[in-house]
This record gives C-alpha cells, structure tokens and sequence, in this order.
C-alpha cells in the first residue's frame, strides 16, 4: 500500500502556488507532492481552482507567485509547447481530437511531439523518419490495443461513441511515454459501466505502463477509488491532503464538498 507522505519519489513539488485573476484569487498559496507512477486526486467544488491549478501544470496559466518543480526542475521557463517533451501529457474535460482523421491518426499525433527527427527531417522523408514512424506506428497499435480500442484503427473518430473518443484521446496521450499524465475530468458523461472500465484503464496507465496520474475528477467514487492520495481544495486553498480514506472522512472535506451531494 503507497503511503501518501512518502515522498522519497516526488515526481511533481507545487510550492506555495498563487494564482490572481485580477481581485479574485483562484489559487492561494497551495503546496503538495506528488509521487513517481502514483495516482493524485485533486477534488474541490465548483469554483475551487482545480482547473486553475491543473492549467499551471501544462503551462496553460502563468502562476503570479511560487513555483511548480517537475522531475527536480521548475517548470517556470518551461514553453507551452515543450510541455509534451518535457513528460507531461494530459486530456482535456471536452474530448479534443482531430475529427477528420481516423483513430490511429489521431493516436499517432501524440507521438509526433516527443519525436526526434523534428519537422523538417519529417517532410524530407530520411530514412530515420521512416524508422521512426514504424516504431510510433507499433506503439500506436499497442496502445489502440491497451486502450480496448482494437478494430477502430481505421474509423473516423466522429463515428465513434463519446466514451470510445475519450479513450483515443489518452491513447494520444501515452503516446509522448509521459512521466505525469493529466486527465481532466475523465469521467464526465460517462455511465457506470464505462466509469468501472475507466477505473481499470487509470490502474493499468500507473501499474503497467509506470505513468504518475493526476486526476482532476467530480465523480468522487472514480477518485477514492483510484487515488493513492488525494488533495482537497475550497476558495483556491488546499484544506486537506491525505489517503483516499483519510479526506472521506476529513470534516472539512465532508462539510465543503462530500456533503454537498456529490456522485
Ligand atoms: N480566466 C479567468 N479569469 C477570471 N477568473 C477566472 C478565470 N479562470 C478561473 N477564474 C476564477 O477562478 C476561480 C477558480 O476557478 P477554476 O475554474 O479553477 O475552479 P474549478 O475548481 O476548476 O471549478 P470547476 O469544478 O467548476 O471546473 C473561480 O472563481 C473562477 O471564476
């Protein structure tokens, strides 16, 4: 069992994290860790700064103070678009992919980010662009595959069911092999079956590919079953840290969020 304090393999440090939008602050001073190949929940109520704060992480939101270190190195000079490079992948809370091309195309362009052949080795067709894009092309089909996605390699992604979309958006997204996958709201518009499956989808992600999660979630069921710790947030302030069923029965957490007729 993963001991939530244990901080011997932080992948992710979040040191006092201020956020302002003009006079409203969504982010006030959060600290917290997160662990090598474990999964973080992040829960909170509407408005808490969830979104904020996961947006800090992909370089979506300049921070007005403090600091985020990634794998020991702050990610404060870190570009937007070097974020997939860097190792950070992440979905998006409305499925983001591109609707005329098929599935393994859209799976593919995941692994163009973290290619090393670049832009213009790729449009003079050199030969290890082609060794490349064999290996990404096995690493897509794999990952079709992990993803219970076998047989729609050739269908647009338009024809597919919104939970069957979901799943090739974090195919995409293990494509650039992240250390810290962000999954914004996985299981919005999802019924219990599909949340069940995703479950076992998350698990698998950290258990056999070795991917640090953090799980921006509603569905508190999904949460506290998944997490190896979870981090409370109300008004942009972090009021609680802890195991799964630690923050179940935090009274703070119960009182601001798990009271107020959640999932
Ligand atoms: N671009 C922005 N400009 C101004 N205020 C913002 C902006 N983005 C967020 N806010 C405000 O910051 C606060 C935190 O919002 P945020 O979206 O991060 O919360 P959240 O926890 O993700 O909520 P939800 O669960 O509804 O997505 C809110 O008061 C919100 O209105």
């Amino acid at each position: 069992m993963p001991n939530a304090s244990d901080t011997s393999m932080t992948i992710l440090d979040v040191r006092e994290l201020v956020v302002r939008f003009g006079g409203i602050l969504a982010v006030d001073s959060i600290s917290f860790t997160a662990g090598a190949g474990r999964i973080l929940g992040l829960i909170g109520p509407n408005g808490a700064g969830k979104t904020t704060l996961f947006n800090c992480l992909s370089r979506l939101c300049q921070p007005s103070s403090g600091d985020i270190l990634f794998r020991g190195r702050s990610l404060s000079t870190v570009p937007r678009h070097r974020i997939a490079r860097e190792g950070i992948g992440r979905t998006f809370q409305n499925v983001s992919l591109f609707d005329h091309l098929d599935v393994q195309d859209n799976v593919l362009v995941g692994g163009h980010v973290a290619g090393q052949a670049g832009f213009l080795a790729h449009t003079l067709r050199i030969r290890r662009v082609a060794r490349e894009e064999a290996e990404l092309r096995d690493r897509a089909r794999e990952l079709i595959a992990f993803m219970g996605l076998s047989g729609t390699e050739g269908r647009r992604v338009t024809d597919l069911p919104f939970p069957l979309r979901k799943r090739v958006e974090l195919a995409r997204a293990l494509m650039s092999r992240p250390h810290l996958l962000l999954l914004d709201e996985p299981a919005a518009g999802l019924n219990h079956e599909e949340v069940d499956v995703l479950k076992d989808q998350i698990r698998a992600i950290r258990d056999r590919l070795g991917t640090a999660i953090l799980l921006v979630e509603h569905h508190m069921n999904l949460v506290m079953s998944v997490s190896d710790k979870v981090v409370a947030m109300n008004f942009g302030r972090k009021i609680a840290e802890g195991l799964p069923s630690e923050i179940a029965r935090d009274p703070e957490v119960v009182r601001t969020y798990l009271g107020a007729g959640s999932s």
